[in-house]
C-alpha cells in the first residue's frame, strides 16, 4: 500500500494522518469525514513555488479553488503565498471572506452573469480571464458604467488534445471555453479588448485539460500561443505581460497513474517558454498556472463506516458505506478509481476482493468496484485515498444526506474547517405550502 504524505501506521496499527489516528477522528468528528493532510498541501504549493524561484521567472501559481473552497482552505492558500483561481460568485464570495487578497484573486468562467463581474470589479480583483465576446460586452459596458478599469486575460483554445479522461477535455478546439486560436477569433478579442481605455489587456490564458500525466501537451500549447504572440506584437503592437499555462497536473490515485513533480512540470515548461521567447525575440512574460487537483488531491481521504453488505453467489460481494456518490461522485461521473485501506487494520492482509457501493438510491453509486480488504466487519473503518480535490467541492444532497463535515489535521491536531451538515440545514431554505 502507497502512503501520501504523512499518511501512515502508528504504534496502535490503526491508520494515521497529520499525526492523528483516523479512528480517533471518527469518533470525534463522525463519519462520513473528509481529512486533509495540510502538510502535504503545503509540501505541493512550494514545490511548485519553489520551480519557479529556482529557475528566477517572475510567475503566479494560483490555486484553483474549484478543486476543493473553503474559508480554511482558502486561507491556508493565502499562507502559502498562492494566487486564487475562482469560477462563480460563490467562490469570489468565500475567497474574500476569507481574508484573501483580492489583488490576487482571478476571475474565470464561461457565463459569468453581470452581478459576479460587478461584484469582482467592486473589489478590484487581480484579473478577469474573459471567456467570450459576450463577456467583452458585457464587461466593457460595466467599466463605462462604473468608471472602472480592469486587468483582463483572453482565455485561448489552443486547439490541443490532452492524453485524459474525454468529459474533462477543455482545450481541444470543440470546446465550451475561450476564443479559439485557428480561427482568427483569439486575434478578433485582441482588436477589440486592446483599444478599450478601461481594460488592461494583461496576456493570454489557456487550459488543455485535467489530470494530465505528460509535460508535451503544454509545451504543445506554449508552442502554438508564443508563435501567436510574436505575430501579434509586430501586427497589433501587443505584448503579452503574463502567459496562463493553467492547471491539469496530475496526480496518482491509484498505482497505475505516474505523475510527475511539480518541479518536473514546471521546469520542463519553462524551459520551452524560454526557448520560444529567445526564438522570436520576445519579453519574457510572467508564468502562471492554476494547479487545483495536484494541490489538494492525495492530501485528501474520506473516512467511513461500514455497513451493510451481499453476496452476489460468483459474481461479486458489495460492502456498503455510510456515504456515496453524495460526497464523491466521480466514480459515477468519470469512472474515477481510488485506493482504500480499513483504517482500524491498514496492514492486514487481504483475503477477498469486494465492491463498494454507497448509499444512494441508484444503481451507479459505487466508489470502488475491485477493492482488496481483509475480513470486513461492522465496526470497520474505511478510509478511501486521494479523495481531496472534487470531493466535497462537487458533493451534493442527494438522498437528502447531509454533506461531511471537513477536518484539517496538521502536527497532531485536529481542526474542523466545515461542520457536517444537518437535517435541519437540508430544510432550511424549503418553505411550506401554507
Ligand atoms: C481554467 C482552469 N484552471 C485550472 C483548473 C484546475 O485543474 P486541475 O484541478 O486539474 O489542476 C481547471 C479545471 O480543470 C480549469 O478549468
Ligand atoms: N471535476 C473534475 C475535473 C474538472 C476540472 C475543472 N475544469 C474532476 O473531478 O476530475
Amino acid at each position: 500500500m502507497y502512503f501520501y504524505g504523512t499518511t501512515g501506521v502508528n504504534k496502535n496499527g490503526h491508520l494515521e494522518v497529520g499525526g492523528v489516528d483516523c479512528l480517533e477522528l471518527a469518533k470525534d468528528f463522525g463519519t462520513p469525514l473528509y481529512v486533509y493532510d495540510v502538510a502535504l498541501i503545503r509540501e505541493r504549493a512550494r514545490g511548485f513555488k519553489h520551480a519557479f524561484d529556482e529557475q528566477n521567472v517572475k510567475a503566479q501559481v494560483a490555486y484553483a479553488s474549484k478543486a476543493f473552497s473553503t474559508v480554511a482552505m482558502v486561507q491556508l492558500a493565502e499562507e502559502e503565498g498562492l494566487s486564487l483561481d475562482v469560477v462563480s460568485g460563490g467562490e469570489l464570495y468565500t475567497a474574500l471572506a476569507a481574508g484573501f487578497p483580492a489583488e490576487r484573486i482571478h476571475f474565470h468562467g464561461n457565463n459569468k452573469s453581470r452581478e459576479e463581474l460587478e461584484m469582482a470589479l467592486e473589489h478590484q480583483i487581480g484579473c478577469i480571464v474573459i471567456d467570450n465576446f459576450y463577456e467583452i460586452d458585457l464587461l466593457k459596458s460595466i467599466c463605462i458604467e462604473k468608471s472602472t478599469k480592469v486587468n483582463v486575460l483572453l482565455r485561448v483554445t489552443p486547439g490541443i488534445e490532452a492524453h485524459t479522461h474525454d468529459y474533462i477535455l477543455t482545450g481541444q478546439e470543440d470546446s465550451k471555453f475561450g476564443f479559439d486560436l485557428q480561427n482568427g477569433q483569439v486575434e478578433k478579442a485582441l482588436e477589440e479588448t486592446l483599444p478599450f481605455d478601461y481594460f488592461h489587456v494583461l496576456g493570454l490564458h489557456c487550459h488543455i485539460g485535467s489530470q494530465i500525466f505528460e509535460t508535451m501537451g503544454f509545451l504543445l500549447a506554449a508552442r502554438k500561443i508564443v508563435e501567436k504572440m510574436a505575430e501579434w506584437q509586430e501586427k497589433l503592437s501587443f505584448e503579452s505581460e503574463v502567459l496562463n499555462l493553467g492547471g491539469g497536473f496530475g496526480i496518482r490515485y491509484t498505482q497505475e497513474d505516474e505523475p510527475l513533480l511539480p518541479s518536473q512540470y514546471v521546469s520542463e515548461i519553462i524551459k520551452e517558454v524560454k526557448h520560444l521567447i529567445e526564438y522570436y525575440s520576445l519579453k519574457m512574460p510572467e508564468i502562471w498556472i492554476e494547479p487545483g487537483r495536484s494541490l489538494v488531491g492525495d492530501a485528501g481521504i474520506t473516512l467511513y463506516k461500514i455497513g451493510s453488505s451481499k453476496d452476489v453467489p460468483n459474481v461479486r460481494k458489495y460492502l456498503a458505506v455510510d456515504g456515496g456518490m453524495s460526497d464523491n461522485i466521480r466514480p459515477a461521473l468519470y469512472q474515477a478509481k481510488y485506493e482504500a485501506v480499513l483504517a482500524n487494520k491498514p496492514l492486514a492482509r487481504a483475503n477477498e476482493t469486494v465492491s463498494i457501493a454507497g448509499k444512494c438510491c441508484e444503481s451507479g453509486d459505487m466508489l470502488i468496484w475491485d477493492l482488496p480488504l481483509p475480513e470486513t466487519g461492522e465496526d470497520d473503518l474505511l478510509a478511501v485515498f486521494c479523495t481531496g480535490a472534487y470531493g466535497y467541492s462537487m458533493a451534493n444532497n442527494y438522498n437528502r444526506i447531509p454533506r461531511p463535515a471537513v477536518v484539517f489535521v496538521e502536527n497532531g491536531n485536529a481542526t474542523l474547517v466545515v461542520k457536517r451538515e444537518t437535517y435541519e440545514d437540508l430544510i432550511k431554505h424549503d418553505l411550506p405550502l401554507k
